[in-house]
């Protein structure tokens, strides 16, 4: 089942256009990584998903609400978010400000206490807000997108700066998420992460989705044809796999002399380079 649909989405902001119509759709129980340098339109997008903006045209749908009723406080309800503009309390403790929330959304009583121990926090629940650290705000900050279990989630760099423990706790706990059933729709200047995490990702940039897929067949698309051949003595020579070597490839098989045989993908992050032309960063 398809929870988002973007179909030819265009922003502009007076005469410089953000978005120049871009189309995708995410899968229910879906990761949906947005990856592109800073400015190619990541935030534009999520702003008009969670109704902070209008798009000037196309069409957008998500969970089954038309962008034309996102205000609603139906569609609201059904959205966590979690961005740069994400706040919480800092004199009150963790444990307030989450059942200030908790009772916001009417979630059950208990998710507060279910949530931080999904992000390894439930000593600190009397905390006071102010004395916690970043990598713990951020975490303290997606339990409160995902107190009221939001069918959807949008994350606008959930993981940026912050220390590889603290990355490692939040991408389980989305990992948890998503096989939960939600879909959730991130973006990312991080390549591992969008590798690790995302069923698909669309690469943005300049406004326009060069390409899309799933991290694995976007490193296929654009495999680089090299063999690289290990020789006993340690060599290694690196030759192209095509038709006019393909007997001398052959023949490899049956050299003892050769004792791996690599072919080696790009990561993603070099894939994007590829696509764009500029480095994801
Ligand atoms: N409120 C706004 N008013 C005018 N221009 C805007 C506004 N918001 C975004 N833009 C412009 O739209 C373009 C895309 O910006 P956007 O914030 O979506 O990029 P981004 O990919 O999220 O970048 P970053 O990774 O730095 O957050 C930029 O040229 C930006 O200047």
């Amino acid at each position: 089942m398809s929870m988002i649909q973007v179909n030819e989405l265009k922003k502009s902001f007076g005469s410089e256009a953000a978005l120049r119509g871009i189309s995708f759709e995410v899968g229910k129980g879906e990761i949906f990584g947005l990856l592109g340098p800073s400015g190619s339109g990541k935030t534009t997008t999520i702003k008009i998903m969670t109704g902070e903006f209008k798009p000037t045209n196309g069409d957008v749908n998500v969970n089954q609400f038309n962008f034309r009723q996102f205000g609603k406080n139906e569609y609201v309800g059904s959205l966590g978010i979690l961005s740069d503009k994400s706040s919480l309390y800092d004199r009150l403790t963790v444990k307030d400000n989450l059942e200030l929330f908790r009772k916001l959304y009417n979630a059950p009583k208990g998710s507060v206490e279910k949530v931080l121990k999904a992000v390894g926090l439930e000593d600190e629940m009397n905390k006071t807000v102010s004395k916690l650290s970043k990598g713990m705000k951020q975490r303290i900050l997606l339990c409160k997108a995902v107190i009221h279990r939001p069918a959807i989630l949008f994350l606008d760099e959930p993981t940026s700066a912050l220390d590889p423990t603290t990355t490692e706790r939040i991408h389980d706990m989305l990992e948890e998420l998503r096989d939960d059933g939600t879909t959730i729709l991130l973006t990312t200047h991080n390549m591992d992460e969008a590798t690790r995490l995302c069923d698909n990702v669309a690469f943005l940039y300049q406004g326009v989705i060069q390409d899309s897929g799933s991290p694995s067949a976007l490193r296929h698309k654009y495999k680089r044809n090299e063999v690289h051949l290990t020789y006993r003595d340690g060599t290694v020579k690196t030759t192209d796999r095509t038709e006019d070597n393909k007997a001398a490839l052959e023949n490899v098989l049956f050299n003892e002399d050769i004792v791996d045989v690599r072919t080696d993908f790009p990561t993603l992050g070099e894939v994007f380079k590829k696509v764009t032309g500029k480095e994801l960063v």
